[in-house]
């Protein structure tokens, strides 16, 4: 398990050091549009399943989500420190 916090500072990690089966690194290098894509598609799924799906399988959506909305943030360069100011 680990936090929202923990996960960044992990897919950070794997941008600077770049370990050639990291599913991040391709994420990253897959530009901006195909990460703005894969946020749109994760909030789908997590609109689907909280609709029609179980609690569990909403909690894994809403996983998936922060993930590309964590992989779009280190794809801009953008901080947690940037996003909490407007908090
Ligand atoms: N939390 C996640 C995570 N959530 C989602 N995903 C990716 O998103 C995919 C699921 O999304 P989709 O519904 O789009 O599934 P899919 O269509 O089968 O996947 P694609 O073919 O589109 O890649 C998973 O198969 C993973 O590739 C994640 N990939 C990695 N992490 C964590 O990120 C960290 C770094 O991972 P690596 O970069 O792979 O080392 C690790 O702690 C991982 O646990």
């Amino acid at each position: 398990m680990k936090t929202f916090d923990e996960l960044y500072a992990e897919l950070t990690e794997r941008a600077r050091t770049r370990p050639a089966d990291s599913g991040t690194v391709t994420a990253l290098d897959a530009g901006v549009h195909a990460q703005g894509k894969k946020v749109l598609e994760e909030a789908g799924e997590v609109w689907i399943a909280a609709e029609h799906e179980s609690d569990e399988r909403l909690a894994e959506e809403v996983s998936q989500l922060l993930y590309r909305v964590q992989v779009l943030m280190i794809g801009r360069g953008v901080s947690m420190d940037d996003v909490y100011r407007y908090l």
